[in-house]
C-alpha cells in the first residue's frame, strides 16, 4: 500500500512539461527528491546565504565600486560578486540548468581595477561551515572562472525546462542609500516559478516585528537582523535567520488574515520612478486604507507581506514602456503564493514568466492575501480605468 501511495504522490507531484512534444532529454526525472525540489531549495538557500555575506561586506565598506548601466541604473561590486558566487553554486549543483541573471561581466572585462575589487570580495566570501561551503562547490578558482560565472546569467529565458532567475542585489539604490535590499533567486520550471529564496540582511529576524522600513546594517550582527525566506510550490514558505555557516532552523510563515481591508498596511517602492506612489495612494483610498504606506526597497516587500508583517504589495506602473524583469519577481511570487497569497499584474492577469527575460505581457504587480485579492484588484482596475 505504501508503494501505491508513493506512486500516487509521484503522479501528483511530478512537474509536467507544458508541451507534450517536449523531447525526452529535457523531461524531468521522476524521483521523489527532485519532485519536491528539496535539493534545489537547499542549494538556493546556501548559495543566497553565501552571497549575502559578500554584499554585507560591501555594505559596510567605503568602496562600493558603483557604475551606471546603460539604462542609467546603478550596479556595484556587490552585485557582480553576488552574481558570480550564486551562479558558481548553481553550476556546481545543477550544471544543466539555464540562468537568467541581471548582470553580465562586460564592465569587469574592460576595467581591471574594478575586476580586482570584485575578485577580492569573491575570494573572501566563504561559509564558515565547511560541509555547507562544499555543497555549493567551494571557492571560485580563478578570475576567469569568476567572469565566466557572471556571464552564465545570459540565458534568454523561455517556457521550457528549468531556468533560474537571479537578482544578485535587488534594490541596488536601497543598498547604496543604506536601506533594504535583497539577494533573490527563483527556479522556474516550464515557465512557472517553483522555488523561491530571498535573503534580506537588513530585515528583522523576528517574523512578528512591526513593519517599518527602518534601515541600517547590523554590522556587528547584534541587532537581530538578517532573514532568509524560502518556498517550494505546493510545500509552503519559511523564514530563518541568515547565518555565516550552515542553515539555521526554519519557521513556517503565513500571510496575516485580514478581517477588514481598511485596516490593511500596504508596501510600495521607495523610488517613485519604480512604482506610481500616486496611483498606489488612490487605490488605498478606494479600499478605505488610512494607514500610511510602508516604503521599502527590493523584494523585502514580498517577504514582509508573506510573513504577515504587512498585507499588500502595490506596484503600479509609472512608465508605459517599462517591462518588469523576471528576476525582480520570480522568487517573491513563490514565497507569497506559498504563504497564502495571490500575485498578478495590475489588471488581474497572471504574471507570465515564460516569455523571456521580462514580463512583457504584464503591467505592474499586485500581491495580496487570497481572500481579499479580488477586492484589491477591483480597486486597482477602477483607478487605472479612470486614467484611460
Ligand atoms: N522604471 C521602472 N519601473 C519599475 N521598476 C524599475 C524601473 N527601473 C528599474 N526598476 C527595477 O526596480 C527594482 C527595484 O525596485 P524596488 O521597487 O523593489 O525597490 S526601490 O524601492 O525602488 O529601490 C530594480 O531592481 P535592481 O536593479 O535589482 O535594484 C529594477 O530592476
Ligand atoms: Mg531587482
Ligand atoms: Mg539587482
Ligand atoms: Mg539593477
Amino acid at each position: 500500500r505504501a508503494l501505491t501511495r508513493l506512486n500516487q504522490l509521484r503522479t501528483h507531484l511530478a512537474p509536467r512539461p507544458s508541451n507534450p512534444t517536449t523531447p525526452s532529454s529535457i523531461t524531468h526525472t521522476h524521483n521523489l527528491s527532485t519532485m519536491s525540489y528539496t535539493r534545489e531549495l537547499h542549494t538556493a538557500l546556501l548559495a543566497v546565504q553565501r552571497a549575502t555575506l559578500l554584499t554585507k561586506s560591501v555594505y559596510t565598506s567605503h568602496t562600493k565600486g558603483t557604475l551606471s548601466k546603460s539604462d542609467s541604473s546603478p550596479v556595484t561590486i556587490g552585485d557582480f560578486g553576488a552574481q558570480a558566487l550564486i551562479i558558481a553554486s548553481l553550476r556546481h549543483a545543477f550544471p544543466n540548468d539555464a540562468i537568467v541573471g541581471e548582470e553580465d561581466a562586460d564592465d569587469l572585462r574592460s576595467d581591471a581595477a574594478l575586476r580586482d575589487l570584485v575578485w577580492d570580495l569573491v575570494q573572501k566570501a566563504r561559509l564558515e561551515d565547511s560541509e555547507a561551503e562544499a555543497e555549493i562547490g567551494g571557492p571560485i578558482k580563478s578570475v576567469e572562472g569568476m567572469l565566466d560565472a557572471i556571464d552564465g546569467g545570459r540565458s534568454p529565458g523561455g517556457r521550457q525546462g528549468r531556468i533560474w532567475a537571479l537578482d544578485p542585489i535587488d534594490g541596488t539604490k536601497g543598498f547604496l542609500r543604506g536601506g533594504q535590499y535583497a539577494v533573490c533567486l527563483g527556479l522556474m520550471v516550464d515557465g512557472v516559478p517553483t522555488v523561491g529564496v530571498i535573503g534580506c540582511p537588513n530585515l528583522p529576524v523576528d517574523d512578528a516585528a512591526p513593519l517599518d522600513a527602518s534601515t541600517g546594517v547590523d554590522a556587528d550582527d547584534k541587532e537581530g537582523k538578517g532573514v532568509l525566506f524560502g518556498a517550494v510550490k505546493g510545500h509552503g514558505a519559511t523564514s530563518r535567520p541568515l547565518s555565516k555557516g550552515a542553515l539555521q532552523k526554519e519557521t513556517k510563515i503565513v500571510m496575516k488574515e485580514i478581517q477588514d481591508i481598511s485596516q490593511a498596511t500596504f508596501c510600495e517602492s521607495v523610488e517613485a520612478g519604480h512604482s506610481s506612489h500616486g496611483d498606489n495612494a488612490a487605490i488605498a483610498q478606494k479600499l478605505g486604507i488610512t494607514k500610511p504606506s510602508v516604503r521599502m526597497d527590493s523584494q523585502a516587500k514580498y517577504g514582509s507581506i508573506a510573513r504577515g508583517a504587512g498585507d499588500l504589495y502595490l506596484r503600479l506602473p509609472v512608465s508605459k514602456t517599462y517591462e518588469e524583469k523576471i528576476w525582480d519577481h520570480a522568487a517573491g511570487v513563490v514565497i507569497v503564493q506559498e504563504a497564502g497569497g495571490e500575485v498578478s499584474d495590475a489588471w488581474g492577469k497572471p504574471l507570465d514568466f515564460g516569455i523571456g527575460r521580462t514580463l512583457k505581457e504584464n503591467k505592474g504587480v499586485v500581491a495580496a492575501p487570497k481572500e481579499v485579492f479580488p477586492t484589491v484588484i477591483e480597486a486597482v482596475k477602477e483607478v487605472l480605468g479612470a486614467k484611460q
